[in-house]
């Protein structure tokens, strides 16, 4: 697994460098056995399906031994995930223009990778084609600016799942994830998994990630039965995105892999002191919104804890929750989206419905909470009053 690892991450390296010489190519990752494979595909013309078709059989030949690689381990995934917004242009229509500034802006800020098309990307109001889009302008950008990509799939319907699965795996994103579906309900962990099994299953190279978040799918399945149930029937499964306080459940899922090989990625930063000790420092990964204009503030409170500088670490906390207190009465994909026009990394902050979008006045409102952070703790919220 150690030296798959290697591989992994020296192919990684070639394929910015490739990218670096030739931005309008995609290449799909893998190892067979120990040795490394790369698919170059052209995103122009009439050579996409033909590539595409030769990376699937690739793909298939190398299926086997590339879905023990990708069952990888925690320190793959470490890090700071940005849960990145999707933008809407003034017509209302998902926007990818400004998908590579967004990128460059992220690495910037001291992130390894984003989740695309999460909550926060407001993945459920999206057409199934408006997700293959910004899956293919974040997998593009991702390697421009040394950015990784998790890819969120979940939708009610599994044969949309399974469709963008397929493409995100095509686009050479480096996992994939999907929350339970939300109208029918799964019976049982079994059942989920199953539904999760047949999602990974048209990503059968790429990680899979189960999206755990009860409070907006209203599925109650135990996430550590879940976490049982995936390891017996998912290749690929490498771990969880958790969206939930439940810290007692946080900890049954650590211990359900006994092998301490899965990624547990925590959504919420505003409590992120509550999911370091479950993790050695090199082996802490977490996918949140904030990230996206505070990553640097919720690497402090990590640092400070694994440094052992209790009391400080408490104190950034804190300092992450009034930034939480402060800006939620406006939403909080709102209040990102603004700091992200303000800082010129967006253009627009609007969101789509049923999400509501900030009057005028409320945007006027917002600012001066923006102001108002800014004055109190210049390092970590100067950034939010743009420069
Ligand atoms: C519900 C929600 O928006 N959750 C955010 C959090 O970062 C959240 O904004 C923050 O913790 C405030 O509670 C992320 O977990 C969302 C996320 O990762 C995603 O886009 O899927």
């Amino acid at each position: 697994m150690q030296s798959a690892r290697a591989v992994r991450r020296a192919m990684r390296s070639a394929h910015r460098s490739a990218h670096a010489r030739h931005p309008g190519h995609l290449t799909r990752r893998g190892t067979r056995s120990g040795a490394a494979f790369s698919v170059t595909t052209t995103t122009d013309g009439a050579g996409v399906a033909a590539a595409t078709a030769c990376a699937a059989a690739a793909a298939a030949l190398l299926l086997r031994d590339d879905a023990a690689d990708a069952h990888c381990d925690a320190q793959t995934f470490a890090g700071q995930w940005a849960a990145v917004v999707t933008e809407f242009d003034a017509s209302g229509a998902a926007s990818t223009k400004n998908v590579d500034r967004y990128a460059a802006h992220l690495r910037r800020e001291g992130c390894v990778g984003v989740f695309v098309c999460g909550t926060s990307g407001e993945s459920m109001s999206l057409s199934v084609g408006e997700r293959e889009r910004l899956a293919e302008a974040w997998a593009a950008s991702g390697a421009r600016h040394g950015l990784r990509v998790i890819v969120h799939v979940g939708c009610d319907a599994l044969l949309d799942a399974e469709r963008l699965a397929r493409h995100a795996a095509s686009v050479g994103v480096d996992g994939v994830s999907a929350m339970a579906p939300r109208f029918v309900k799964c019976e049982n962990a079994d059942a989920l998994a199953a539904y999760c099994a047949a999602v990974a299953r048209a990503a059968p190279a790429t990680p899979f990630f189960y999206y755990h978040f009860p409070l907006a799918t209203g599925v109650a399945t135990k996430p550590s039965q879940l976490v049982r149930a995936a390891l017996a029937r998912i290749p690929t499964f490498a771990g969880m995105k958790y969206s939930d306080a439940d810290m007692w459940e946080y900890g049954e899922c650590c211990d359900a892999d006994a092998a301490g090989r899965l990624a547990f990625l925590p959504g919420f930063e505003a409590q992120t002191l509550a999911h370091l000790p479950y993790h050695p420092q090199d082996a802490y990964g977490a996918i949140s919104l904030s990230f996206s204009v505070l990553a640097p503030l919720h690497r402090d409170v990590a640092d400070a804890f694994y440094g052992q500088r209790g009391a400080e670490a408490h104190a950034l906390q804190a300092t992450s929750r009034g930034f939480f207190r402060a800006v939620t009465p406006f939403g909080w994909t709102q209040a990102v989206k603004l700091a992200l026009v303000d800082r010129g990394v967006l253009d627009s902050p609007l969101c789509r419905a049923p999400s509501r979008n900030l009057s005028p006045d409320e945007r006027g409102a917002l600012r001066r909470v923006f102001r108002d952070l800014a004055k109190r703790e210049p390092r970590y919220f100067g950034g939010l009053v743009g420069d």
